[in-house]
């Protein structure tokens, strides 16, 4: 059984398209500018009206409002609260589900130390470089533990060794992790890294394309965290 089942999504620039992850799966997401794959995610997180049902795990999510449907989802935006600190971003949204005070402070330590960002962990996100709040974003949707992650372009504004060690880490920990992903990225490289198999958006409709080359740390044992 698939963990991710999309059954004939569709709205005014997309679909309608099925597409099934397995579980712990990563599948990158190709395609032109405006072809509707960020469209594609915010329906599956649960920001956009649509046609059509998005099951994971079993569960019909369709319908259920972002924070309950159990989603890691990274905008292209970020969207980082700017009044609070590094850490308070990756603290408040533990506090809403649930952490007592030590678990938190424990899951915010561990989350910004593995995504290298703990330097910068009472800044805000103004006083942070591009590739800092990437990191900061990045990590905030970690700390929550999703099992299914997406990702809108996630190291977009990085230098390209920042990238290339940010991929190996992430992939090394989703595989660890067993989440299932669906990432969004201009760059071949970058599915390549992080992904099990791609497929295209051309004009909101799905081109299914063959598998990628296995990742070259798949064989990496899988982070503690
Ligand atoms: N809020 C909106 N209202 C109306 N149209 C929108 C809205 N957001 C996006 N669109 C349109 O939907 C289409 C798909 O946009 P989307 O952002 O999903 O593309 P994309 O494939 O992610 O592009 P990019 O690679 O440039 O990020 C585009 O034609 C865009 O202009």
């Amino acid at each position: 059984m698939p963990a991710l089942r999309l059954e004939r999504i569709g709205n005014a620039v997309l679909g309608p398209l099925d597409l099934e992850l397995a579980a712990g799966e990563a599948v990158a997401l190709l395609g032109p500018s405006g072809a509707g794959k960020s469209t594609l995610l915010k329906i599956v997180a649960g920001l956009l009206p649509h046609r059509g049902r998005v099951i994971f795990e079993g569960r019909d999510l369709t319908g259920l409002p972002p924070h309950r449907r159990g989603i890691g989802y990274m905008s292209q935006d970020l969207h980082l609260f700017p009044h609070l600190s590094v850490a308070g971003n990756l603290a408040l949204p533990l506090f809403f589900a649930g952490l007592d005070r030590q678990a938190r402070a424990r899951r915010v330590a561990d989350t910004l130390a593995l995504c290298a960002i703990a330097h910068r962990a009472t800044r805000r996100p103004a006083q942070l470089s591009g590739g800092e709040r990437q990191r900061a974003a990045l990590a905030r949707v970690l700390s929550l533990r999703p099992r299914l992650l997406l990702l809108d372009e996630p190291f977009a504004n990085l230098d390209r060794d920042t990238r290339a060690g940010l991929w190996t880490e992430l992939d090394a920990l989703r595989r660890g992790r067993g989440m299932t992903a669906l990432i969004v990225t201009h760059d071949p490289s970058e599915a390549r890294a992080l992904a099990d198999r791609s497929v295209a958006i051309d004009a909101g409709r799905l081109n299914e394309r063959t598998p990628l080359p296995c990742s070259p740390s798949t064989t990496r044992p899988s982070l503690a965290f």
